[in-house]
């Protein structure tokens, strides 16, 4: 937000002009003709070239240029008007009664406190603020008169837009009459502003439908909602499931309001879809944590939102403040960090997986998204690389929400200027020179099938037995297996387990130079183990006592990992029973299916496995322990129970909570449905406790959990 309006800029220009130094008004010009052009592409294309980050950090730099320089700020500066000025021939043009405007933008809590600061300067204290959700969709202005819906416009500049009446009318939700009740009779006349969007499931859908028929889909929802809103032919956008949500009026006719919030109980009266997300606080601090906690369910809304947007309740203080040229002065929208970035797609390599399958991965210009700088992102198999569309040298879009991982969603199609090309996939493996072949006809993935001596394969073996979810050996990782293998310690897994300490200290990596203090048997070569290299003997020693389903997960077996190796190891016991058991007998378990079933089978059995058979042999004679010890002292307290663990707990982690209820005989699920008998809840918990609560299921802290675990069942009080 910047402190001029039209009056300070009339004001600056009688300043002289000489007095911005040239190398700025170049800057200047620049920036402003960059900034129109992204306008044009985003509000008029519907198909950006920069992302919304890079655009909001160039209208920042524009902002800061004319702070200094104010007269640069004329009302024609991109920090001035509303964007989109420049209409399409598709739609006819038309007035909107009163101007749309837009929102003036936040990036930290200290620049709510500095609007905030503003606002109490220029109408005082004593007022609410209306926290929103800020909906990443297409603006758009409804005209009701007499209850009828005659008109809808795109925002255009603010005082003109395009016509999309016919568009609008095929959306769902919107009501081409309202309805009137007692207390919010039919008006005579009012603007409904609000946004269409693209719910995301819906959006999902429709990328699969168009995967389905061999076109690419689409980057994201809110341009995607914006492009078939502003379509020639209204069929398109009917076909389409768009949906609205309002969040303001304009001009109105024939009834009174005080209170924005109130506004809104009106436009749900008439049957307009609103939001049911908003809330009115009374302090800026209750604005931020408004501001944090709805950034930590940023997904859990059926919408894509970009931020919160803050509203002076008070529809007089609103007034009192009135507004730029460009936004209102009594609302702010507080952006969130971006999720989608654009950078330059380098290279796309492949890469070798512990079972063989071979994995195209894009390189990219390193860029920082979601708090974390991102290089590399998986692009699945080649079918999914001609999906994309993207070729070598595209800009592309990158998405990166919190902890999911990055995900290229497209190129950039615009940016290409014919240097781009097209990715190839190798059909040999570039880590041994083995035919790639897919496993069975029609699978989408190719496997180098050199599994027993692939190096690639076998690193990726090495290390992944070694990760939290197996075996849990800390002191190896990848760089561990990397240097076993290639100081020739190991040739594969099956030895791992009879390291002894003189093998491990003809190692680098677990070595450093002996000092005179060293005990003189412990000197080879004059190194000694150091102290990760020590921490790797003990490490090996404790994985031998792994229950039976880590040491299954360690196993690389396709399709085994943690959560069918516990039904596995929960239903068989040993390594022997699981070894005699048939595919029927497998399938049968709890939790294992046909497919796992199979797999597990094919692993002992096929054809040229045998060095599998050999690897289970010789980690047994090394001492890993192939069974689990049914503590018969654990009463099966929860046998035929499902119970649900969410959150941070004090006594247990995740895994310690899940093997509790599951050496009980209980089920420890992922997922709370109206099956879940407890919910346990800790601080931290989210979805899954507001779910919980939902279905009425009984929710326990983590003392019910410890009375549930002995008993049975929860105990009196326990109730979180
Ligand atoms: N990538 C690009 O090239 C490019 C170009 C132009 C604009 N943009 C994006 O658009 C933004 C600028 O567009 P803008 O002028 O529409 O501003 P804006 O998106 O920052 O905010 C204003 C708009 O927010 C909408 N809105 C959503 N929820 C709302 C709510 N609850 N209450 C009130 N309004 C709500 C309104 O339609 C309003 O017009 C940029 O910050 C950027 O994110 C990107
Ligand atoms: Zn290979």
């Amino acid at each position: 937000m910047t402190e001029s309006d039209l009056s300070v800029v009339s004001e600056s220009a009688g300043e002289p002009a000489a007095e911005v130094p040239e190398e700025v008004r170049h800057e200047w010009t620049g920036l402003a003709e960059q900034a129109t052009a992204h306008q044009f592409a985003y509000h008029v294309k519907d198909s950006p070239t920069v992302s919304d980050g890079e655009y909001d950090t160039l209208m920042k730099r524009l902002n800061a240029l004319e702070d200094e320089y104010p007269s640069l700020r004329t009302p024609e500066s991109p920090t001035q008007t509303v964007g989109g000025a420049i209409f399409s021939t598709d739609f006819q043009a038309a007035d909107h009664l009163e101007r749309m405007l837009s929102l003036d933008n936040a990036f930290s809590p200290e620049e709510m406190l500095e609007w905030n600061a503003r606002v109490t300067r220029d109408a005082g204290n004593g007022f609410h603020y209306l926290c929103e959700l800020k909906i990443d969709g297409l603006a758009v202005n409804l005209l009701y008169e007499k209850g009828k819906l005659t008109r809808a416009l795109t925002r255009g500049d603010g005082r003109t837009g395009e016509d999309v009446t016919l568009n609008v009318r095929t959306v769902h939700g919107i009501p081409t009459e309202l309805k009137g009740t007692r207390k919010h009779p039919v008006p005579d006349l009012v603007e409904v502003r609000g946004e269409v969007y693209f719910p995301i499931e819906a959006f999902a859908e429709l990328n699969a439908q168009l995967v389905e028929a061999g076109k690419p889909p689409y980057a994201n929802p809110r341009n995607t909602a914006a492009g078939s809103l502003r379509q020639k032919d209204p069929r398109v956008t009917a076909s389409r499931q768009l949906r609205m949500l309002v969040h303001g009026i304009g001009k109105r006719e024939g009834f009174a309001l005080t209170r924005q919030s109130e506004a809104y109980a009106a436009l749900q009266a008439w049957g307009l879809p609103v939001s049911t997300h908003f809330r009115v606080v009374d302090t800026i601090e209750a604005v931020n944590e408004f501001i944090v906690s709805t950034g930590e369910h940023r997904h859990d809304v059926e919408h894509e939102i970009d931020g919160v947007v803050v509203k002076v309740d008070e529809i007089a203080m609103q007034r009192q403040l009135g507004a730029t040229s460009r936004a209102p002065r009594w609302a702010i929208a507080y952006k969130y960090p971006p999720e989608e970035v654009n950078t330059v797609l380098l290279d796309i390599q492949v890469g070798v997986g512990r079972t063989g399958r071979v994995t195209p991965f894009g390189v990219m210009k390193p860029v920082v998204v979601a708090g974390s700088t991102v290089e590399r992102a998986t692009l699945h198999n080649a079918t999914e690389v001609a999906r994309k569309g993207v070729l070598i040298g595209d800009t592309i879009v990158l998405r990166k929400a919190g902890d999911v991982i990055p995900e290229i969603l497209g190129p950039v199609v615009d940016l290409r200027d014919g240097t781009e090309r097209e990715f190839v996939m190798p059909t040999e493996c570039p880590a041994c020179g083995t035919t790639l072949a897919p496993e069975k006809e029609g699978d989408k993935d190719i496997r180098c099938p050199n599994t027993r001596a692939c190096p690639a394969q076998l690193r990726e073996r090495l290390s992944s037995l070694a990760g939290r979810g197996a075996f849990d050996i800390e002191a190896l990782g990848y760089e561990g297996a990397v240097a076993l293998l290639e100081s020739g310690v190991l040739t594969d897994e099956s030895t791992l387990f009879g390291l002894t300490e003189a093998d491990i200290a003809r190692v680098p990596l677990y070595t450093r130079a002996a000092k005179k203090t060293d005990a003189v048997e412990a000197v080879i070569d004059g190194r000694v183990l150091s102290a990760n290299g020590a921490k790797l003997v003990a490490n090996l020693a404790s994985a031998k006592k792994q229950p039976l389903w880590r040491v299954l997960v360690g196993l690389s077996i396709r399709h085994v990992g943690p959560t069918a190796a516990r039904a596995l190891a929960q239903h068989f016991g040993s390594m022997d029973a699981i070894r005699a058991a048939s595919v029927e007998e497998l399938a049968g378990a709890e939790g294992v299916g046909g497919i796992i079933a199979d797999s597990v089978r094919d692993w002992f059995d096929r054809e040229g496995n045998d060095w599998h058979v050999a690897i289970v042999d010789q980690w047994a004679a090394d001492g890993v322990r192939m069974e689990d010890e049914r503590d018969e002292s654990i009463e099966q307290t929860l046998a035929g129970l499902t119970v649900v663990v969410t959150g941070s707990m004090e006594g247990f982690s995740r895994d310690e909570a899940k093997e509790a209820i599951l050496s009980r005989g209980g089920k420890a699920s992922g997922s709370v449905s109206k099956k879940t008998d407890y919910v346990v809840v800790g601080p931290g918990a989210g979805s899954k406790e507001t779910k919980a609560r939902e279905l009425g299921l009984t929710i326990l802290d983590e003392a019910g959990f410890v009375t549930l675990l002995e008993s049975g069942s929860a105990g009196a009080g326990s109730e979180a």
